[in-house]
């Protein structure tokens, strides 16, 4: 089985992805991770030298690669995966594939982004919690109807990673 995790930026794809791993004894995929290795270079890198249709291509390219992997696997993509591309599609065709949407709400979302937003090229440049608040609303807006989609929905809001985790495990199995 390969369980997708998607949602928006800093909801926790990457960190509660590697715990479900080891919990479940799965591989643990982050495409991210994946792009950073094949391309031998940062997200934030990637973006800066190559621009952001480039990184969607490949990750559109890699996406496909590990969908068609067989073996259990936990894989975390980024925020902007399903979004593009006939991404979310290829996640609900694929076989085997279950996908989980971490949901947050803007304010859990603007908060966690202004202590981690270093690392993600588009957001990197907001000031302030109410301008990334602002962001926000606007961007998830528009990816909301290609997160909907996902097949289960867990709400991150106010928990721990261990309760996010088991969280998706009850929902799961
Ligand atoms: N529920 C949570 N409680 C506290 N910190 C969290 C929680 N979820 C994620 N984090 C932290 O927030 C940051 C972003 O999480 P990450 O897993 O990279 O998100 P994503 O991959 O969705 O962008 C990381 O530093 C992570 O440790
Ligand atoms: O939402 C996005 O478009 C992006 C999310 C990032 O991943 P995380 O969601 O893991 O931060 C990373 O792929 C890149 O910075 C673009
Ligand atoms: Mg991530």
């Amino acid at each position: 089985m390969i369980i997708v995790l998607i949602g928006y930026m800093a909801s926790g794809k990457t960190s509660i992805g590697k715990r479900l791993a080891a919990k479940l004894n799965y591989t643990f995929i982050d495409l991210d991770d994946l792009i950073e290795e094949k391309e031998n270079a940062s997200v934030t890198e990637v973006f800066k030298n190559k621009g952001e249709v480039y990184f969607r291509k490949k990750e559109t390219e890699y996406l496909k690669e590990v969908l068609a992997m067989s073996g259990n696997i936990i894989l975390s993509v980024g925020g902007g995966a399903p979004c593009y591309s006939n991404n979310m599609q290829d996640i609900l065709d694929a076989e085997n594939a279950k996908s989980i949407y971490l949901k947050a709400t803007i304010p859990t979302l603007a908060e966690k982004l202004m202590r981690k937003k270093a690392k993600r090229p588009l957001i990197a440049h907001i000031e302030t919690e109410e301008a990334m608040a602002e962001f926000i609303g606007k961007h998830l807006f528009e990816r909301s109807p290609f997160y909907s989609q996902a097949e289960i929905k867990v709400s991150i809001d106010y928990k721990t990673k261990d309760e996010i985790a088991e969280d998706v495990l009850s929902v799961l199995f």
